[in-house]
């Protein structure tokens, strides 16, 4: 079997999708401060284009105006030219696939299959009232392009999620909670499962890991050290006790003697021994 070279490795893409105002762009965000992804959103490549004075800029605007999907074509030209540009091997893909033509162009033209469809569920009045107090200037942030945008994503986007959900390959995100609650639940879907189980959500860099790990190792060879000697300590008083309990009353026996020997001897002269006996019966006589 062949091996795969680094020039015919595919980047790893994932496609974020949802609603208008769903939040994709201020999560993808985040997910590039955390892991490393480069983002591109496709409506702002398509925004720049019309900015650059290209052939397709006033095509595009007036797409954009009427919240309708411009030709996939054009789309996938400046996404495949964003990702050589790039440098990276990893890429969020916000705001596309749009529809079922976009979709099929891109796996036909790049041969990329998204490694998972991340989907910002939420609901429609929510959406409304975050591009209505967005405040970017945007040309189609207006209620009535707003309306024709939300019926752009139930008619033509979702069918796209749908597909990808009968592939098993979506991620769905409450997005109608704060900010940061759906960030926590985007980095659950980010984080590899062993990771989850190693650092229970916590991300340690490398550096503090390493150093924690030795002085956890350093703790428990201490602690397992002073284990064994103590135990040791233990078996040899607890084999040696008749011994130990034996000298000790030896010991004892030996000093009382003394002191008795010491009492005779302080009350009535020098000790008693066979010697002085003989001596004062002698004196006696
Ligand atoms: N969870 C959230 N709670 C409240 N406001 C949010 C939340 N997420 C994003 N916003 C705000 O809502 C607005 C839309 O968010 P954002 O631009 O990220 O959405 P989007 O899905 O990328 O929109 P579009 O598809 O129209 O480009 C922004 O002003 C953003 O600051
Ligand atoms: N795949 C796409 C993506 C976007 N558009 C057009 O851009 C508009 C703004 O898109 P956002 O993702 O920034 O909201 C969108 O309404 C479309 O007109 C597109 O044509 N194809």
């Amino acid at each position: 079997m062949g091996t795969v070279s680094d020039a015919e490795k595919k980047p790893a893409v994932i496609f974020v999708l949802g609603g208008p105002g769903s939040g994709k762009g201020t999560q993808c965000a985040n997910v590039v401060e955390h892991f490393g992804y480069t983002h591109l959103s496709a409506g702002d490549l398509l925004r720049a284009e019309i900015k650059s004075g290209s052939e397709n800029g006033t095509m595009i605007q007036n797409m954009i105006k009427e919240g309708k999907i411009v030709p996939s074509e054009v789309t996938i030209k400046l996404l495949q030219k964003a990702m050589q540009e790039s440098g990276n091997d990893k890429f969020l893909i916000d705001g596309f696939p749009r529809n079922e033509e976009n979709r099929a162009a891109f796996e036909a033209v790049t041969k990329i299959e998204p490694a998972f469809v991340l989907f910002f569920d939420c609901p429609e009045e929510e959406m409304e009232r975050r591009i209505l107090s967005r405040n970017q200037g945007r040309e189609d942030d207006n209620i009535e392009t707003i309306r024709k945008r939300f019926n752009v994503f139930l008619e033509s986007s979702l069918p796209v999620v749908e597909y990808y959900e009968s592939k098993g390959k979506v991620r769905k995100v409450d997005a109608a909670k704060s900010v940061e609650e759906v960030f926590e639940a985007v980095k659950a879907i980010f984080t590899p499962k062993e990771e989850k189980v190693k650092h229970h959500s916590y991300a340690i860099s490398p550096c503090i890991e390493n150093n924690l790990t030795l002085k956890v190792s350093l703790y428990a060879s201490f602690k397992k050290l002073l284990q064994t000697f103590s135990f040791l300590i233990g078996s040899i008083v607890a084999i040696q006790l008749p011994f130990i309990s034996r000298v000790l009353n030896a010991i004892r026996i030996l000093l009382k003697g003394y002191r008795e020997e010491l009492s005779f001897s302080d009350t009535y002269g020098p000790p008693v021994t066979e010697t002085s006996l003989e001596h004062n019966k002698k004196v006696a006589v």
